[in-house]
């Protein structure tokens, strides 16, 4: 059963506790939380404080996306204010072995991102160590872009690996996912799907989530 997660970077933030509470209602099974520096990528968002006072709001898992550098100086405090999934991008992690084995450490799930011109390979050592595989469908920075068709291959060759491996991980996609390329993902071997503008600029963020369900084949 694909998952929807959607990303609260999309969400009015004056009122994140009920934007939450609206979209566990309506059927989505993470939270995604978009955390960015202003160095990875162009764009601030948010820090542990907010996962802390979105933590006893909902009791879906968090989905923590680090889009930061030096990851590793902030896991902790991340997993301590409630993360449950905590992901770090390929490209910000020299010693990308070690940050996983450090999120596992505070013991939550720890995902691996890679960026939409950053090549399957690259992640393949640590594939049998991971529980989340998320792939970027637009570069990583702001919400609202345009879907990336030539990640489609590369969610098929993660798939493959995990079929041919014995994986476990959960294969996740972000950015412009929504009605029409959801279900492009699907078909690929996406489980998990990211989605912010489309299910946040919807009113009824229930329906949204719903629409992006009922648009898979
Ligand atoms: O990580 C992200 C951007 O870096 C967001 O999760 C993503 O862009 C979601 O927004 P949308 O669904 O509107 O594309
Ligand atoms: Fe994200």
């Amino acid at each position: 059963m694909t998952k929807i997660a959607p990303s609260i970077l999309s969400a009015d933030f004056a009122k994140l506790g009920e934007e939450i509470k609206d979209i566990e209602k309506g059927g989505a099974e993470y939270v995604h939380v978009d955390v960015m520096d202003g160095h990875f990528v162009p764009n601030i968002t948010i820090g542990p404080l907010i996962v802390d006072a979105i933590k006893p709001h909902t009791n879906l898992p968090l989905d923590v996306h680090l889009m930061i550098e030096n990851p590793d100086q902030y896991i902790a405090q991340f997993a301590s204010a409630g993360a449950d999934i905590i992901s770090v991008h390929q490209e910000a992690c020299p010693h990308l072995h070690r940050t996983i084995q450090l999120i596992k450490s505070e013991g939550v799930k720890a995902g691996v991102v890679i960026n939409p011109a950053t090549p399957v390979e690259m992640i393949k050592p640590v594939l049998a160590d991971v529980d989340l595989v998320l792939l970027m469908t637009v570069n990583p920075g702001f919400g609202g872009q345009k879907f990336i068709e030539s990640v489609v291959p590369k969610i098929k060759e993660v798939a493959s690996l995990r079929g041919e491996n014995g994986y476990h991980f959960e294969i996740e996609v972000d950015g412009g996912v929504k009605e029409g390329t959801a279900n492009t993902c699907v078909e690929a071997g996406a489980d998990v799907l990211v989605a912010g503008s489309a299910v946040f600029n919807k009113e009824d963020r229930g329906e949204a989530i719903q629409a992006l369900l009922a648009s898979r084949v």
